[in-house]
């Protein structure tokens, strides 16, 4: 970040490819104490018996592979960041790569894929600027160097020499080509963030830096005390909050105090809850229960009446 012209040239690049985004970020809150920590580790599978308050926001990330159309993630065990990586790069120049095994030896794939890559990047740099401002890595035998004085946007400063550069870039992609990525895997890498918040109000002024729409929230709420007043409105503060984020238009979220108006709005809303929230009510064992309810057990009756969900 203290080299601006390398900030720049980033920017720049970000702009020369798009990639779909496979992460899931699910948000666990809930007043303090609710039972948070403990139903993520109860979810996989982990001892619970001996859980610490969460100070600030605990972040776990769990790496899956996702079919883009069925929706069934499967976690994956161990480090794949590097095979992750690969796939990543390489599906993106899988007609190129295809084409080149076809008709040539594994030395010239390399070549002609470099070739191709370049070419495309120095191409891009063209098309987003009207005139190359992203110096291209080349080299002698494909593309010609076009960092000229003319160049806006000067190379960073390294103590590397181009032809370097190229090297490490060829080098690069054939350690990729040999690292038997699967082409034609239809499962997709995907990451699913936990992010388990702690309960304590001191932190609730990070709200809005912390919560968006681009989530799933799990509420946690204590079954034993759904008719603690207290406990309520922290319960409605928090389905407050995560909805002030929502992506709907206006007209189908807002909450109008207007009483009429609302109850048309309600039922919009009902069917399009954004972000989604499941509500996950602990403490089940603490619930004293009267004989009539012990069979006909319903959670979502234990939650406040006068609470919107
Ligand atoms: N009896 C009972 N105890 C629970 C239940 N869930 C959690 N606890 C206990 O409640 C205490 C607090 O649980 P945590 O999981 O740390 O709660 P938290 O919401 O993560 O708390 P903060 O991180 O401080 O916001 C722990 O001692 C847990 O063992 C439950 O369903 N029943
Ligand atoms: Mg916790």
């Amino acid at each position: 970040m203290t080299d601006k012209r390398s900030v720049e040239l980033y920017l720049k690049l970000l702009q020369s490819g798009s990639e779909k985004k496979r992460d899931i970020r699910l948000v666990i809150v809930g007043k303090k104490g609710a039972g948070k920590t403990s139903l993520i580790k109860r979810l996989f599978g982990e001892d619970n018996t001996d859980v610490t308050s969460t100070n600030g926001i605990e972040i776990r990330t769990i790496k899956c592979k996702a079919m883009s159309d069925d929706g069934v993630w499967n976690k994956l065990d161990g480090t794949n960041e590097e095979a992750e990586i690969h796939a990543r790069l390489l599906k993106q120049y899988k007609g190129t790569i295809e084409e080149s095994v076809e008709d040539e030896t594994h030395e010239a794939v390399t070549d002609n894929t470099l070739k191709t890559i370049l070419y495309k990047r120095s191409e891009v740099s063209e098309t987003v600027s009207g005139q190359s401002e992203i110096p291209p890595v080349y080299s002698e035998s494909t593309v010609k160097p076009q960092v000229s004085t003319e160049s806006t946007i000067k190379p960073p400063v390294t103590n590397q020499q181009p032809n370097q550069s190229i090297e490490e870039a060829k080098k690069d992609i054939e350690t990729m080509l040999k690292s038997n990525v699967d082409l034609h895997d239809k499962e997709e890498y995907a990451t699913l963030l936990l992010w388990d918040f702690a309960g304590d109000e001191e932190f609730y002024h990070t709200h809005q830096t912390f919560l968006s729409p681009d989530a799933i929230y799990l509420v946690v709420t204590k079954l034993n005390e759904a008719d603690d007043k207290e406990a309520q409105e922290m319960f409605q503060l928090w389905m407050n909050s995560i909805h002030c984020y929502c992506r709907l238009d206006d007209q189908k979220n807002k909450v109008d105090s207007n009483s009429s108006e609302m109850h048309e709005k309600k039922s919009e809303r009902d069917d399009c809850l954004d972000p989604p929230v499941v509500l996950v009510g602990s403490y089940k064992d603490k619930l004293e229960l009267s004989s009539g309810e012990e069979n006909g057990y319903d959670p979502l009756q234990m939650c406040p009446s006068q609470v919107k969900i």
